[in-house]
């Protein structure tokens, strides 16, 4: 999320903080100062709650504290949407050799499933699932309140085509999901590690590209959104670099037409404008009509960012 233009947004914004979070080793209690600069020494990665394997983690872990009524969605629905992820070394990290069988955790397990990533508050996965009934929704976020304000979403609604997993999504692609069993892999406003020095803690790299390809089906698709322009030409770049996906979008709203030409005119996201700046390359979406408008969003066009979609379809 990229709702402030501090780095990354604030807390309420459902944005991880640095500043103002926890830490993300919950299980061992050390504490996290949220600057991950430094890799593990050789060897200590594995023990490491704030990296998986070499990578530092994608988020850093904040309040848990819930409203009473996310609280009581928690309590009472948690037993029939929560998939239990067995752990390894964090609380939010998945034991290497787990065995979940996702599709049996739906009522409809033929039903193809549509995996959302650092899901947030939810809105999104509530609104898809309420539009698509033949679909399953599986939610993966490792902020509890905002796993719980989904439940509370589900049960309001009705809603029976939803799970969730708390977990590092790095290891649900590694581990959880199998090959092939994903019909559409959904990314919206990852956190944009702003600044140069936090970029490696991006969760869109080429080795995520990597996953994201072993659990969709050929044909299936990843779909992304990012308000931060940076981010989204490093989204674009991996995305046409993979000999595994085709930039569904190959070349359009190139030009005066792309969101990228018109931001980098103006002076927003710290940045000079740069008033002869041309995006030649284009191979933006146009917005995803599956994707509800979510405070987040809302708060990021409100403060005149602009947003960017892109589609990867899966050879
Ligand atoms: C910026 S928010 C966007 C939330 C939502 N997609 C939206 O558009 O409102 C990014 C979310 O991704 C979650 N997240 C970041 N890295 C993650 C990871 N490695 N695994 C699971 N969730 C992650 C964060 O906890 C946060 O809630």
């Amino acid at each position: 999320m990229t709702s402030s233009q501090a780095d990354p947004a604030p807390a309420d914004s459902g944005q991880a903080d640095p500043a103002s979070v926890d830490s993300g080793t919950p299980d061992t209690g050390a504490p996290d100062s949220g600057d991950h600069r430094r890799a593990p020494r050789q060897g200590r990665a594995v023990e490491d709650p704030t990296f998986y394997r070499a990578e530092p983690v994608s988020f850093v872990r904040r309040g848990e504290r819930m409203t009473s009524g996310q609280q009581r969605a928690w309590d009472t629905m948690h037993q029939q949407l929560l998939i239990e992820v067995p752990r390894h070394h964090a609380s939010t990290s998945v034991l290497p050799d787990a065995q979940i069988d996702v599709p049996a955790a739906f009522d409809h397990p033929e039903h193809p499933l549509t995996v959302e990533i650092g899901s947030g508050l939810g809105e999104a996965t509530a609104h898809a699932a309420q539009q698509h009934p033949e679909r399953n929704f599986l939610a993966v976020e490792v902020y509890t309140p905002g796993l719980a304000k989904l439940m509370e979403e589900v049960e309001r609604r009705g809603l029976t085509n939803v799970r969730v997993m708390q977990a590092n999504a790095p290891e649900v692609l590694d581990v959880v999901l199998q090959p092939g069993q994903v019909d559409e892999l959904w990314i919206f406003f990852s956190d944009p590690w702003h600044k140069k020095r936090h970029h490696k803690r991006r969760l869109i790299t080429d080795a995520f590209a990597a996953r994201a390809a072993r659990v969709l089906r050929p044909g299936g698709a990843w779909r992304l959104a990012t308000d931060w322009s940076n981010y989204a030409e490093q989204m674009r770049e991996i995305i046409e670099a993979s000999e595994e996906f085709n930039n569904e979008h190959l070349g359009e709203r190139a030009g005066e037409d792309s969101p990228l030409t018109d931001i980098r005119r103006q002076e927003i996201e710290k940045r000079e404008a740069e008033p002869d700046f041309v995006d030649e390359r284009g191979g933006w979406a146009p917005r995803f009509e599956g994707r509800t408008l979510t405070s987040f969003e809302d708060k990021a066009l409100k403060a005149g960012r602009n947003i960017f979609d892109l589609t990867a379809r899966r050879l």
